[in-house]
């Protein structure tokens, strides 16, 4: 069944109706809604929604194995789940985590970014800043459970939350690491990381390409609470409760207020930012770079 999607923002609504046909085109999302206590209970193939204890939160989980890398096809699902989300009043907040062991999200897909043609480039990328968006800009208060690493577009995306909470393992890095991949970390990106740890932390750890094991992500500021990792679930909701004991409006408006200008500098350039996109990662040098980084992470098995 095609979930009807209700957008506010037209240049976003071109996108999702785009998504909402690809995913009627690839036959998916298969929505399947629970019934009884699980009446706000719905999945797709990759991402798993349910109610939390006091049914005002939602639990996210996302499913796309082996390590929840950003896919087109999941992209749309994620953004589908989130637009549901926003638009059911009785949501008010929702916690991210992920399905997967070990990993939150590796990312963007890099086979989305590798031996492409431009037209598909062009859709994966807005499709990128759209999540983003959304995200960012979200009403709902979105907590982050990070329970497992957390490299570059994962990252990006915990940072969009308003809480992260990290689990205590050695596999839990985060961080923007594009440059380690020979790749720039865009605007945007750096934008959020800047809003999050400050100009002189986001220098360092963007250009040496870091990802933070725990201790040290919560030192500089990139997540704000460490704990065991079977605890990561109910310390992000019981930090949501603390969050959710603030009025909705005043909340939304003060988010909006810090978040506005950085959102709106991507949204004044979204085509141009797509452009150059584009052309950076058609380029030869960096479809080597991807090429090698993809090798690696293939030998690192054998
Ligand atoms: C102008 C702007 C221009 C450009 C901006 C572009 C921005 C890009 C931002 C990004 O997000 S780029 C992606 C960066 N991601 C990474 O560097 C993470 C790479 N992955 C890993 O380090 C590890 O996979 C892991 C630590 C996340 C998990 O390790 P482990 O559990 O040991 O799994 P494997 O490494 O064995 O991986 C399993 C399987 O998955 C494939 N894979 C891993 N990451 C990705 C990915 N990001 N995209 C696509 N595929 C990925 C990996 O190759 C393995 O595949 P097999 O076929 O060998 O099973």
């Amino acid at each position: 069944m095609a979930l009807a999607v209700r957008m506010r923002v037209p240049c976003r609504a071109l996108l999702c109706a785009g998504a909402q046909l690809r995913g009627a085109a690839l036959g998916r999302p298969e929505w399947a809604a629970g019934g009884g206590d699980g009446a706000r209970r719905f999945a797709s193939l990759r991402v798993l929604v349910e109610p939390g204890a006091e049914g005002r939160v939602a639990v996210m989980k996302l499913k796309n194995p082996p390590v929840n890398s950003l896919s087109l096809d999941f992209l749309t699902e994620f953004l589908i789940s989130l637009e549901k989300l926003e638009n059911d009043k009785a949501f008010r907040g929702v916690v991210i985590t992920s399905d997967c062991p070990n990993v939150f999200s590796a990312g963007l897909d890099l086979r989305e970014m590798y031996g492409r043609n431009p037209g598909h480039y062009a859709e994966y990328w807005k499709a990128v800043q759209e999540l983003w968006l959304r995200l960012y800009l979200s009403n709902l208060v979105l907590v982050a459970a990070i329970n497992g690493s957390c490299p570059a577009g994962g990252c990006l995306m915990a940072l969009t939350s308003d809480v992260r909470i990290l689990s205590d393992s050695p596999k839990s890095v985060i961080g923007l690491n594009e440059t380690l991949l020979g790749i720039v970390a865009p605007f945007w990106f750096k934008d959020t990381l800047v809003n999050t740890i400050g100009h002189r932390a986001s220098e360092r750890a963007l250009q040496l390409g870091l990802l933070f094991p725990p201790a040290e992500a919560l030192q500089v500021g990139l997540v704000d609470h460490v704990v065991p990792e079977d605890q990561v679930q109910s310390m992000a909701l019981s930090v949501m409760a603390h969050w959710l004991a603030i009025p909705d409006h005043a909340r939304q408006l003060t988010k909006a207020m810090m978040r506005k200008a950085t959102a709106d500098r991507l949204i004044k350039q979204r085509e141009a930012d797509i452009q150059n996109f584009v052309s950076f990662i058609s380029r030869d040098s960096i479809q080597k770079s991807l090429q090698i980084y993809l090798e690696k992470l293939k030998q690192k098995k054998g």
